[in-house]
């Protein structure tokens, strides 16, 4: 397998997700707990770009005219439906095994999505520019959040907006994202996550300051055992979400 060496990058990560292959798309599968929130996240993605930028959310595709960057796109569970939705999308993950999934996937539901293997900074050193940048349960994976939202960052358009979700570092987290997950519902294979290295929504703030983003929108997501499905929720104890905009550029989407 080949792999740039890169700053944000931790190989032993990587290569987890690279070796995942048709388990990618299986509901069942490892990846399961993606395909069970990825209705709630993509609906979230969706309400929040329409905000933004002023789109139609009636409309069949609105997200039409926009360019999305979803980095650490895996299997492309995100931007295959997002480019559904209309939006000119790019995927980038370090893993190879990763996108020949997903450009084979997408090529078979016969969905464009520009897929690419590397890392953020090498889209960023190339020079790319989009609207939307999404870091979608990535951070908790990188070597280094602090350059890896930096160099995400330098990407998005001065009217644009960058979304990233994680899980909390909370006793609750550990309770429910690791032991429940991992060892007692199995959602995830263990060793999926490490607990030490979830980031708390003040410090994904800090960071993303640090990066040239104000927090617009703070959000978080909760399984509903009542109804079985997860929502969107004011309780960030485990998962969240955290939108930023440009701070030099705050007023309008
Ligand atoms: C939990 S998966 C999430 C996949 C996708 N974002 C989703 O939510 O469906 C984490 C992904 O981040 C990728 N990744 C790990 N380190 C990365 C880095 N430094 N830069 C970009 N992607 C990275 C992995 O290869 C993996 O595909």
């Amino acid at each position: 397998m080949r792999m740039t060496a890169n700053a944000t990058i931790d190989p032993s990560e990587v290569a987890r997700f690279d070796a995942l292959g048709a388990q990618w798309w299986d509901p069942k599968g490892k990846m399961a707990p993606l395909h069970a929130i990825n209705p709630v996240r993509l609906g979230f993605v969706r309400d929040v770009l329409v905000r933004h930028f002023g789109h139609d959310a009636r409309s069949l595709r609105p997200l039409k005219g926009l360019r999305i960057l979803d980095i650490g796109c895996g299997g492309g569970l995100l931007s295959e439906p997002l480019a559904r939705m209309g939006a000119d999308m790019v995927g980038v993950d370090p893993a190879p095994g990763n996108i020949v999934v997903a450009q084979s996937h997408a090529d078979e539901a016969g969905v464009r999505v520009d897929y690419r293997q590397g890392t953020a900074e090498e889209l960023a050193d190339a020079g790319e520019r989009f609207d939307v940048v999404l870091a979608l349960e990535v951070v908790e994976h990188v070597a280094d959040v602090g350059l890896f939202l930096r160099r995400a960052g330098e990407m998005v358009n001065p009217n644009g907006i960058m979304i990233v979700s994680t899980l909390n570092r909370t006793v609750k987290s550990f309770a429910l994202a690791i032991v429940g997950a991992e060892y007692v519902l199995r959602w995830l294979p263990r060793g999926t996550h490490r607990w030490d290295k979830f980031i708390t929504p003040a410090e994904l703030e800090a960071e993303m300051g640090a990066a040239g983003f104000e927090m617009s929108e703070l959000a978080g997501m909760v399984f509903d055992p009542l109804r079985g499905e997860w929502k969107i929720a004011a309780d960030t104890d485990v998962n969240y979400f955290l939108v930023g905009k440009p701070a030099f550029h705050t007023s309008e989407g």
